[in-house]
C-alpha cells in the first residue's frame, strides 16, 4: 500500500475553542491508483492533502507512506520525503518566478538528486513545453504555467502525485486538455494520484471517488 490513514483527526482553534476539521479519516491508496477527493466548500480537502503530503501534522492517527510512519517523522524525515516521494500541484501554480521554465520543470528533481534529462524532455515535450523552456513564468498563459508545474512535479518520478483542484483557474477547454495531459502522464509515470476537484465529471475520470463530509470520508 502507498498510502495510508488511520482514524486521522484534525482540528483548528476556533473562538470557541477547537473546530475538528478531520474527524477520524480512514482510507488507502495504492501504487498507480487515482483518487478523486470530493466535498463542500471548508469540509477539509485541502488539510486532507496537506496532511498526506507532510506540510501538515495530524493531532491523531497515523498516515503511513510506502509503510513509513510520517506522523512520527520527525521534521527533516518527512522534508526528505516529500522531496523523493511525494509531489504537489497546486491550483495557483507556484512557479518559481526568477527561474526559467527549464530551470522550474528540473527544480525539484535537482532537490531529490534525481535529474534525469530524457525524461524531462519526454515531460516537456508531451506537454508541448519544448519552445518556452528559456522563458519565465510570468510570460507563460495559465495553462501553460500549469503544464509547467505538473513536468515539476513528475520531473522527479514521484510515487505520490497531489493536486489541489489542479485545473481550477483554468477556463474549460484548456483545463480539460491540461487534465488529459496529466492523467496520461501519471499512468505512463505509473505515479499513484490524489486529486482534490469540485468537479464530477473530472472525479469521473479517476479510478476511485471519496467524499468528505462532516469530517468523515463517505
Ligand atoms: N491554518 C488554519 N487555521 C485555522 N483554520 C483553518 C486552517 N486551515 C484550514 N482551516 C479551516 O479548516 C476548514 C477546512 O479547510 P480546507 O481548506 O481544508 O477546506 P477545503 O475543503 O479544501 O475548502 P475549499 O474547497 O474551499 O478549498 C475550514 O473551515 C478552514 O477555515
Amino acid at each position: 500500500m502507498l498510502l495510508e490513514f488511520k482514524d486521522v483527526k484534525k482540528s483548528y482553534p476556533g473562538s470557541d475553542g477547537p473546530v475538528a476539521v478531520l474527524n477520524g479519516v480512514s482510507f488507502r491508496l495504492g501504487q498507480g491508483e487515482t483518487l478523486a477527493l470530493t466535498g463542500e466548500s471548508g469540509s477539509g480537502k485541502s488539510t486532507l492533502l496537506h496532511i498526506a503530503s507532510g506540510l501538515e501534522q495530524a493531532d491523531a492517527g497515523r498516515v503511513l507512506l510506502d509503510g513509513q510512519n510520517m506522523t512520527q517523522a520527525d521534521d527533516s524525515s518527512r522534508a526528505a520525503l516529500r522531496r523523493t516521494d511525494i509531489s504537489l500541484v497546486f491550483q495557483q501554480f507556484n512557479l518559481i518566478p526568477s527561474l526559467t521554465v527549464a530551470a522550474n520543470i528540473s527544480f525539484q528533481a535537482r532537490l531529490a538528486g534525481r535529474v534525469d534529462t530524457q525524461h524531462i524532455d519526454g515531460l516537456t515535450k508531451a506537454l508541448g513545453l519544448a519552445e518556452h523552456l528559456g522563458k519565465y513564468p510570468e510570460t507563460l498563459s495559465g495553462g501553460q504555467q500549469q503544464r509547467v508545474a505538473i513536468a515539476r512535479a513528475l520531473a522527479a518520478r514521484p510515487k505520490l502525485l497531489l493536486a489541489d483542484e489542479p485545473t481550477g483557474n483554468l477556463d474549460e477547454a484548456t483545463a480539460a486538455d491540461v487534465l488529459e495531459q496529466m492523467l496520461n502522464l501519471v499512468a505512463q509515470t505509473g505515479a499513484a494520484l490524489m486529486m482534490v476537484t469540485h468537479s464530477p465529471k473530472i472525479a469521473g475520470q479517476m479510478d476511485r471517488q471519496l467524499h468528505l463530509r462532516g469530517g468523515v470520508l463517505v
